[in-house]
């Protein structure tokens, strides 16, 4: 091999692994290639399967997002942690031995991804349903410094909805909903299978409005474009399920927090981050004093 081909051989092709060259050096802009990546995979999946079998389609669509996402952060972010949602159901380490494979422990590492190669699962087998997404998140130390959240960096892909968010170009703050057109009610996206009764107790202190819809990153990013005007969740769920569009609500501008008002922490030890609220900064103070009054058992 001569001189001019080992120089070239060290150096990022065009094509280099990553279809259209090499993925954005800045995490946030990482962030939303990497989701849109995963979120295409899942299309493609889901065309070439159908929805005959959804157990099946579930299954196939959560491997491949999670094998994208796995190989792209081994590629391009060797030395970073990852917290994944198919890794924990799945008890698969990432110290398994795979060239480029081995990852430092999250819990001392100073930049941890924490992703959801497919966040609501349910929707996403059912025909003619947009609702579901990719969440790539990025906790940092760093960011502690400035977010309680430890939040840097978020996407959200909704592939079926042509739309990302992330803090690469953070969404405009949402619009006051206009009174005409909402009545008055504050309209709270909910789980569209399994809102908690909490939730429903809430809405009716309120005079609330549940907004059925899946996937808690579609249901923040229901906020963030004032479809609705608050996520509130209890009784369950995950860091991978609020990392990516937390930190894409908080660099909004928005309200996130738990529903007793203290921070939402990420890279805990135990990944369950049980309970949210988002909302306009405006409804905190109200949504959270109503909460307070409903708050369910730990
Ligand atoms: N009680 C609970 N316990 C654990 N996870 C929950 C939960 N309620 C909702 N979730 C998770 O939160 C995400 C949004 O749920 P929903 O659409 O019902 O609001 C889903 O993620 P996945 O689709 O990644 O599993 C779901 O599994
Ligand atoms: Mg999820």
């Amino acid at each position: 091999m001569g001189e001019q081909t080992k120089a070239s051989a060290r150096v990022a092709g065009p094509r280099d692994g990553a279809e259209g060259g090499a993925p954005p050096v800045i995490d946030a802009a990482f962030a939303r290639w990497l989701a849109e990546r995963a979120g295409q995979e899942l299309l493609r999946v889901r065309a070439e399967l159908g929805h005959a079998d959804g157990k099946a389609l579930k299954a196939a669509g959560d491997k491949a997002a999670h094998d994208l996402l796995r190989a792209e952060l081994a590629r391009w972010r060797p030395a970073d942690a990852v917290l994944s949602e198919e890794d924990e159901h799945a008890r698969v380490a990432w110290r398994d031995g795979e060239p480029g494979m081995v990852r430092p422990d999250r819990l001392s590492a100073s930049r941890v991804w924490i992703v959801d190669p497919l966040d609501g699962t349910r929707e996403y087998s059912e025909e003619g349903r947009t609702d579901w997404a990719v969440h790539v998140a990025l906790w940092t130390a760093d960011a502690c410094k400035s977010d309680a959240s430890c939040l840097s960096a978020g996407a959200v892909a909704m592939p079926a909805r042509h739309r990302t968010i992330a803090t690469d170009n953070p969404p405009a703050y949402p619009p006051m909903p206009l009174e005409s057109a909402t009545g008055g009610a504050i309209r709270i996206a909910a789980s569209r299978t399994r809102p908690p009764a909490f939730v429903t107790a809430l809405a009716e202190e309120l005079g609330a409005e549940l907004v059925p819809m899946g996937s808690a990153g579609v249901k923040i990013a229901a906020v963030i474009s004032g479809e609705a005007d608050a996520y509130v969740h209890a009784g369950g769920q995950y860091e991978w399920d609020s990392a990516a569009p937390v930190a894409v609500a908080l660099a909004t501008g928005l309200h996130a927090s738990r529903i007793d008002g203290t921070p939402l922490s990420y890279n805990q030890a135990d990944p369950k981050l049980p309970d949210l609220v988002v909302c306009r900064k405006d409804l905190a103070p109200r949504l959270l004093a109503a909460i307070s009054k409903h708050l369910p058992p730990q």
